[in-house]
């Protein structure tokens, strides 16, 4: 990677601690430009994300045909194997709200032996975060200033659920001229998503202009970022930003991004006190599950790849 790619500071929020206005502000700045942000002392230990991180290297190491099991032409469909997204690129999906059975499922199936070690960690880590989504929407909420997290936080995110995706990444080894894409150019359909990701780097954030910037690992800090419900919801006050994962020769890579999505049936329509007086509805009203299938039946946005969002599906005119 160049050196000469134009730098970011993120703001790094101290989840433990009451929010100043000034941090507040620099959250929606953030919010604003770039969707993407970090979190530290969230109380997600490290000890929980490497014993999270043996277990999907345990999980991937498996045989292909133990692995398609699960999917995609299975009827439990958690695992996309190589070549949907990318060559790549394979991942697991673990469901909320009853995370433990949702990944005992796949456990039944993956593991000859019980290894409840899979299920229970996987339900320590996605409980967590399912509360840590909580606590940062409403902190997002927040940072859109009038009181909007006590206006709308119980009436309009009180069905939030959660999904986990852990992506593995295999290493490209032959060497390419241009960068390797594991994940390719994307946005991600939630409210918002949390991000772990190991200490190899390689997701970048592309910039209004059209520029990839690195998003760096640090260890203990997570990386949030804006999905398009949020966007549609916020009236483009929040930006889901395009980002994709470039990968290294000879070095694989693991993430987990937990997204905290609108309930299926929730109609999105920005509100009255979101939109402001000033301005104008940039999205019409849609149910959120029409949105998820027109992405996923979207030869173009299938799977994460570059394609449709939530703007082609439901900007209004005068935005298109
Ligand atoms: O692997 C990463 O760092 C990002 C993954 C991602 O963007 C996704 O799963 O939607
Ligand atoms: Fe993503």
């Amino acid at each position: 990677m160049s050196d000469s790619k134009p730098y970011v500071e993120l703001p790094i929020l101290d989840i433990s601690q009451p929010f100043q206005p000034s941090s507040l502000s620099l959250l929606s700045k953030a919010c604003k430009k770039w969707g993407f942000f970090h979190i530290i002392n969230h109380g997600i230990s490290k000890d929980l994300c490497s014993r999270l991180y043996s277990l999907s290297k345990e999980l991937f190491s498996l045989p292909s045909d133990t692995k398609l099991k699960l999917g995609p032409l299975s009827s439990i469909k958690s695992y996309t194997p190589h070549f949907i997204a990318s060559p790549f690129f394979e991942s697991l999906r673990v469901d909320g709200p009853n995370f433990y059975f949702s990944a005992k499922c796949s456990e039944d199936i993956l593991f000859d032996k019980q290894n409840s070690k899979f299920s229970e960690t996987l339900q320590e880590y996605c409980s967590k975060m399912a509360d840590l989504s909580e606590k940062i929407i409403k902190l997002v909420l927040m940072s859109l200033g009038d009181g909007l997290d006590k206006l709308f936080y119980d009436s309009e995110f009180n069905k939030c659920h959660g999904y986990l995706r852990i992506n593995s990444y295999s290493a490209p080894e032959q060497s390419f001229e241009d960068q390797v894409e594991g994940l390719g150019m994307h946005t991600d359909m939630s409210c918002i998503t949390v991000l772990y990701q190991d200490e190899i780097g390689g997701l970048q954030v592309r910039s209004h202009d059209g520029k990839w910037i690195d998003i760096n690992p640090s260890e203990g800090t997570l990386v949030v970022n804006i999905g398009d419900m949020l966007q549609a919801w916020s009236n483009d006050k929040l930006r889901s930003s395009e980002h994709r994962v470039v990968l290294k020769q000879h070095v694989n890579r693991f993430s987990f991004a937990f997204f905290w999505c609108f309930e299926d049936e929730k109609v999105i329509l920005a509100p009255d006190e979101v939109v402001g007086e000033e301005n104008k509805r940039v999205y019409n009203s849609f149910v959120c599950l029409d949105y998820l299938k027109f992405r996923e039946n979207n030869q173009i946005g299938k799977f994460e790849k570059v394609g449709f969002t939530v703007r082609d599906f439901a900007g209004t005119k005068s935005q298109l």
